[in-house]
Order: structure tokens, then sequence, then C-alpha cells
């Protein structure tokens, strides 16, 4: 039995490789390159460069292996770049997840987890944290495009033999606290990213968008995740759907939200390094307050966070940033 992880080049995928293979399973990754890196998969896992949405070619790949279940990260996530190239959103993460899913029905693949994201609740009504019977309501391209499918993989699971969890991630953040993994992804837009790239010096200044907002200091709040406690809510839905688990939605996140100003306070904490800010507007399409009520994940998965502190976070982002640093300076 093997699991198919899409998207196992990116930075999420990349350290759902090194948990596979930890735990001693036989790992296929689908990657297409765009945004991941051939280096970053586990040396144990076999990376085959193709596009989800080929189903012939993802059909074939699964008979070869004999994949019994796909972990599916591969897709486009800048909230801002849906905004500006709708299509691109809909075509990746939709259309493309439509190519993927149908393979996994023609195939007998049972088990199936995915990628969705706390952006496809909007702004919600009422107190944070959110849980999952919120109302659905995206503020982006992007946020819409993982709902339709999250829609697709429901309306699949009441007539196939085939049974999904997708799970909601807030903000996830983080490095492999071994090293062996982080991540890497050219210009990204990601706040702690952005943010330990510019303590190390790679960054000149950042922005920080929108000090107006109605929250204790004016800046946005979000629940960050380490993405190693995000890896492992994955092999327990993984463990969950193998023992015949019913489909599941469930959030991922701490429950505890830090501003954006609170963020900058740990990096420079941590690195020791002041840098300089800038305050610029609010950035379209951007949630005011994103924070998870995770008890279902905690109850119906069994997950148990382990990092769940800012500060590790932040410390485990800029060794890997630094490791970045030297590996380009040779
Ligand atoms: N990073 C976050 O904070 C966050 C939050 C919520 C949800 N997510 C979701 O997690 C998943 C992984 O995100 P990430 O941060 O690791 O991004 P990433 O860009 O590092 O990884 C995505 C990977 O998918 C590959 N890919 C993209 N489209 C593909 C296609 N059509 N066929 C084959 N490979 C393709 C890319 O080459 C890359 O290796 C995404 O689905 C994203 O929407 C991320
Ligand atoms: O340079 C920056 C980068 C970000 N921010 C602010 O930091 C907060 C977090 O922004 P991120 O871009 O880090 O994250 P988002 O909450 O916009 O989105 C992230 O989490 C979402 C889920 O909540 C999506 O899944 C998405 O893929 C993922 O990037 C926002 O208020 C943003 O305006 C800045 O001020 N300056």
């Amino acid at each position: 039995m093997t699991v198919l992880v899409t998207g196992g080049a990116g930075y999420i995928g990349s350290h759902m490789v090194w948990a596979l293979v930890d735990a001693n399973e036989d790992v296929v990754v689908v990657d297409r390159l765009s945004t991941g890196f051939a280096w970053a998969v586990a040396p144990e896992a076999k990376l085959i460069q193709a596009d989800i949405g080929d189903t012939a070619a993802v059909a074939d790949i699964i008979r070869t292996h004999s994949v019994d279940s796909i972990i599916h990260f591969a897709g486009s996530i800048s909230v801002p770049e849906s905004l500006a190239d709708p299509l691109a959103y809909y075509q990746n993460n939709t259309v493309n997840s439509f190519g993927l899913v149908r393979a996994a029905i023609e195939t007998g693949v049972r088990n199936f987890v995915f990628s969705s994201t706390a952006a496809v609740y909007g702004t919600p009504d009422n107190d944070h944290p959110i849980t999952e019977t919120a109302p659905t309501r995206p503020q982006s391209p992007y946020g819409t495009s993982k709902l339709m499918t999250e829609t697709m993989l429901a309306d699949a699971a009441v007539v196939h033999d085939f049974r999904y969890v997708a799970l909601r991630y807030f903000n996830v953040s983080g490095a492999d606290p071994k090293g062996r993994t982080g991540q890497s992804t050219r210009g990204a837009v990601n706040l702690i990213k952005v943010a330990t790239e510019t303590a190390m010096g790679k960054r000149d200044a950042m922005e920080v968008f929108g000090t107006d907002y109605p929250t204790r200091d004016g800046t946005c709040v979000r629940d960050f995740i380490h993405v190693t406690d995000l890896v492992a809510a994955h092999v327990d839905a993984l463990g969950y759907l193998r023992k015949g688990g019913q489909s599941l939605v469930a959030n991922c996140g701490y429950g505890r939200g830090y501003t954006v100003n609170e963020v900058l306070e740990s990096v420079r904490r941590v690195s020791g390094r002041d840098f300089e800010v800038r305050h610029a507007p609010r950035r379209t399409g951007d949630i005011i307050t994103s924070v998870a009520n995770s008890t279902r994940a905690r109850e119906a998965l069994s997950w148990e966070p382990r990092h769940n502190d800012l500060d590790e976070i932040v410390s485990s982002a800029l060794a890997w940033e630094d490791y970045l640093r030297r590996k380009n300076h040779g």
C-alpha cells in the first residue's frame, strides 16, 4: 500500500513526505514543480513530475504503485494572486483537483485527505474561534476555489466507495525541527516567511498591511499552526480513514490568535535583530480575525498538537532561512 502525496515537493507537502517516510510508509509524489523543488522531496519517496489534472497519467501512477490513499496538497496558494487572476485559481485548485478526484474514483482509491483552508469562511458573523459549522463565505477566488473542491468531494463520497477528510488549515508556519525541510517558496507573501526573510537581511524592509483594524493593536489577527502539528493531523486523518472513519471536515489551528505586530515582536525577540517595518494600506481580501476551534480534529482524529508556541514556530522558520542563506552562498 502506497500513499500518493500531490504537491509533495512544496512547503507543507515536503514535511508530509518526511512524516510518512518516518512512519515507514511507501510514498509516491506527484508534483509539476511549479512552486516546489525536487530537492525538497525525501530521497526515500518516488517523485513523478506530472500535473494532477492529467487524469490518465495519475490513474496510471495509482495502479502502478498500488496507491490506497491520496493526500492532496497540490494547488495555488496566494489570496492576492487569486484576486488578480481568478481563472488561474479555478483552473488549478478546482479543475485540476477534479482531474485528480476522477482518477481516484476510477481506480478505486478509498481514502483522500484534502488541504482546505480557513479562507473558506471569510469574515465570520459570530465570535471566534470559528467552528466547522460556521457559514462559508469566501472573500477571494482562492477560498472559493478550495470550497468548490470540498463540495465536489462531499458529493462524490455520497455515491462512490470513497471517503475524505478536508482539513481547513489556518496559518501554517515554521519548519521541520530536524531541519530537513522548510518553506522555500520564491516570492512568498506569508507573514512569518516575509518577516524571517527580513530579519535575516534577505529583504531591506517589510510592510504591515493595515494598522486601523478593530483589533487590540489595529493589525489583523491569525492563528499560526506549526507545520509539524499540521502534518501530524494528516497522519491522524489517514489512520482514521483507513480504519473506516466517515468523511469529515475539520479545522486545524490552536485556537489562539496573534496580531501581525505580535508576530513581528516574536521575530525580533527570537532572532535578536531589529528590522525595518513600514505601515501600508489594508491588503484587499484580508480577513480581520481568523482563529480556529479545532475541537473536532482533537476528538474525531485524536489530534494532539505538540508545538503550540509562537516563538518555537518562529525559531524553526529562522533556522530554515539561515540554512537557505548558507546554501545559496555555497
Ligand atoms: N501555507 C498555508 O498557510 C496554507 C494554508 C491553508 C491551506 N494551504 C494549502 O496547502 C497546500 C500546500 O500549500 P503550500 O504552502 O505547501 O504551497 P506550495 O506552493 O509550497 O506547494 C504546492 C505544491 O504543489 C505543486 N503543484 C501546484 N499545482 C500543481 C498541479 N496542478 N499539479 C502538480 N503539482 C502542482 C507545486 O509545484 C508545489 O510543489 C495548498 O493546497 C494550499 O492551498 C496552505
Ligand atoms: O508582508 C506581509 C505579509 C502579511 N501581512 C499580514 O499578515 C496577515 C497574514 O497574512 P498571510 O499572507 O501570512 O496569510 P493569510 O491569512 O492571508 O493567508 C494564509 O492563510 C489562509 C488561511 O487562513 C490561506 O490558506 C492562505 O493560503 C495562507 O497564505 C494578514 O493580515 C496580512 O495582511 C503583512 O502585514 N505583511
